[in-house]
């Protein structure tokens, strides 16, 4: 059995390393930082980024993109941002290419799964999304996901072995881009909600906001071809009330922050961790812009990091004209 490959030691990289070696399994971590990679191998921790988990003896890190040529299945778990340029750079493709992160490459406007495709045309390509705290999955507590794989059912057989354990679930799904644009968009929704804790709005505030987001994740979904009972479930829905009611989200904590009146700026200058939410928000306002979809929510978000007073956002959000609540138009 070869090793299963991770690509990234951030929290979320880390966590899935420590539950695929939860049954002993080998698992290679390739960690961008050459202290990082030191700190695993020897004291089986990782201070950078996952600093409450005690990491597996079978979990390796190294530093050579190279090494990752001995799995056979490879867990992409870089910033979205990110994504493109590791795989580029990754000397040999995996047969299976699963890829983890959430969100939309801004300079181009493309999925991770169109990035991954151009960047490696050979491999399957898989989507693991859903709602799952990093720390959580690294403390073996029961957690699942949508599994979405670009090679069908064949794939699936051939994965599922590969990532499911007793406390972790995968779900089948083939709908690839319904599985990425749950993960993409609710992390926007999550800033937006944490803005609503911020300036104390109140909890019907936050539950109208979840349901409110979720019929823009429906609007943006369906144009670009995701399916409606994808995005109902772990990789949407269920990623989007975790993620907007727990301070634990990044995205979350960020849009509390902001409403609090932190300066967007400021708040994205000293961060070593990602809010993913932030980078995605102008790319999804923008792709929606084109596409003539209705997403208000979205683009308060995306006024909002680029400067805008919380208040007056929030202002703008309430006073437009009252309309049907099902219905294309916003
Ligand atoms: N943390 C979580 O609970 C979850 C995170 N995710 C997703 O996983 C992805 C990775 O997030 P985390 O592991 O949480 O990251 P993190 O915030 O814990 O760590 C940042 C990561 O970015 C990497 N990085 C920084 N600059 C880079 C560069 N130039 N090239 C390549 N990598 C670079 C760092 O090496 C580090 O691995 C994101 O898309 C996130 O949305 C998905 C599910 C859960
Ligand atoms: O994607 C996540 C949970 O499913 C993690 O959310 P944050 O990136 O907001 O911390």
């Amino acid at each position: 059995m070869s090793a299963v490959g991770v690509l990234g030691g951030g929290a979320w990289g880390t966590a899935l390393a420590q539950m695929l070696a939860s049954d002993r399994r080998n698992v290679l971590l390739w960690a961008r930082e050459t202290e990082l990679v030191e700190e695993i191998n020897t004291k089986h921790t990782n201070s950078l980024f996952l600093p409450s988990a005690s990491l597996a003896p079978t979990i390796r890190a190294t530093s050579e993109l190279a090494d990752l040529a001995e799995c056979e299945a490879v867990l992409a778990v870089t910033p979205a941002q990110h994504l493109g340029s590791v795989l580029d750079a990754l000397p040999t493709k995996p047969r299976d290419l699963i890829l983890c992160s959430k969100g939309i490459e801004a300079t181009t406007g493309r999925l991770m799964n169109d990035v991954a495709q151009d960047a490696a045309p050979e491999s399957d390509i898989a989507i693991l999304s859903g709602p799952t705290f990093a720390h959580e999955v690294a403390d073996g507590l029961p957690t699942a996901v949508t599994l979405a794989c670009g090679g069908g059912e064949e794939q699936w057989q051939r994965i599922k072995p590969v990532i499911a354990r007793p406390q972790f679930r995968p779900y089948y799904s083939d709908d690839v881009v319904g599985a990425e644009i749950g993960g993409a968009v609710k992390n926007v929704l999550a800033i937006a909600c944490g803005v609503v804790d911020g300036l104390g709005l109140g909890q019907n505030a936050r539950a109208a906001l979840i349901a409110r987001g979720y019929a823009e994740m429906l609007r943006f979904g369906e144009e670009l071809g995701a399916r409606g009972e994808t995005l109902a479930g772990l990789c949407g829905l269920g990623d989007l009330v975790l993620t907007c009611s727990s301070t634990s989200s990044r995205n979350f904590s960020l849009g509390k922050a902001l409403g609090e009146g932190q300066s967007p700026a400021e708040l994205m200058a000293d961060r070593h961790t990602v809010a993913e939410g932030a980078h995605t928000a102008p790319v999804l306002s923008q792709l929606a812009h084109d596409r003539d979809i209705a997403m208000p929510i979205v683009e308060a978000v995306n006024t909002l990091l680029g400067g805008a007073p919380a208040k007056e956002v929030v202002s703008r959000l309430l006073a437009r004209p009252l309309r049907a609540e099902h219905g294309p138009a916003a």
